[in-house]
């Protein structure tokens, strides 16, 4: 059995993955964490699971995974805890700045600890974000445009900023549109990556969605991508938390272990 500890437990993301986990044959459910809950143990299929309030109470080596769907504000302190704890970090949760991956990379390599930090487990948005970098070769000039439910904390998401990443891996550094052109209303061009424009969209109704537009003298092509239901990451979830040992170090991206 695999153990894991969910942080975030009480989230939209975290309740879907508490559920997978307990119906999955070969995982178990050994604690939960988040330090704003009221409860001391949480009663769930005639288990009880306890929860935990401060990182410094989970002790060493207690669980084989830590999975992590909180805020962008916590993260970077709950993966170094989990790090330190000899627990193996799977890390959904979106906002952890280069200089921070960086720093816990190299805390991984000293403990010899394997992990993933996953912008997206929708293996939808694993394959736009590869055919994506695929067009690029070809298509130089593109937009990003994500979409998401009003809740979201950050902005842009993630895998947006994921997407401008492997895009801007294989194009050459350029501006786009006029080099003239002037904002009358600022913002409207949307924030910037390495010269790739990202427009981040929250609504009601929607949970998480993004289109790649490329455009080229005569031509267009538009890769799309929808999660319709939070049910969508759970099968990467599950086949990262199986796969998470065969990784070297903490990495980036599902494709890791596809
Ligand atoms: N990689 C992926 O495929 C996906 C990633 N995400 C990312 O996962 C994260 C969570 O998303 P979502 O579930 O929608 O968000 P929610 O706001 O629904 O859930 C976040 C949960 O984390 C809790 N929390 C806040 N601070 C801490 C902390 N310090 N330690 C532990 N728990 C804490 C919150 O509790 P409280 O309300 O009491 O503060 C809340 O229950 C986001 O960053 C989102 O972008 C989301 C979907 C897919
Ligand atoms: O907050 C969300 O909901 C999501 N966050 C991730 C991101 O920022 O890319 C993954 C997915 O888009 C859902």
């Amino acid at each position: 059995m695999i153990k894991i500890l969910v942080a975030g437990y009480k989230g939209k993301m975290g309740q879907q993955t508490v559920s997978m986990i307990l119906k999955h044959e070969n995982f178990e459910l050994v604690g939960v964490y988040d330090p704003h809950s009221l409860e001391d143990s949480l009663i769930k299929e005639e288990l009880k699971i306890p929860v935990y309030h401060d990182l410094t109470t989970i002790p060493a080596k207690y669980a084989d995974i830590w999975v992590d769907f909180t805020s962008p504000r916590s993260v970077y302190e709950n993966v170094k805890a989990a790090l330190q704890k000899e627990i193996h970090p799977l890390i959904g949760t979106t906002g952890l700045s280069d200089a921070q991956i960086t720093d816990l990379q190299g805390i991984a390599d000293k403990k010899d600890i394997s992990g993933l930090i996953v912008p997206n487990f929708g293996i939808s948005a694993v394959l736009l974000m590869q055919f994506a970098q695929q067009a690029a070769k070809y298509f130089p000039d593109t937009e990003i445009i994500e979409m998401h439910h009003d809740q979201k904390q950050d902005a842009p998401s993630g895998t947006a900023i994921n997407t401008a990443k492997k895009i801007s891996e294989v194009r050459q550094s350029h501006r786009q549109g006029d080099p003239n052109e002037k904002e009358t209303i600022s913002g409207s061009r949307g924030g910037e990556y390495d010269g790739i424009r990202l427009h981040a969209v929250r609504l009601p109704g929607y949970v998480a969605h993004e289109q790649v537009l490329f455009g080229a003298p005569g031509e267009a092509l538009t890769i799309r991508q929808d999660s319709f239901d939070r049910a969508s990451f759970m099968t990467g979830v599950a086949l990262a938390i199986e796969k998470i040992n065969q990784v070297s170090g903490l990495k980036v991206g599902l494709e890791n272990i596809l």
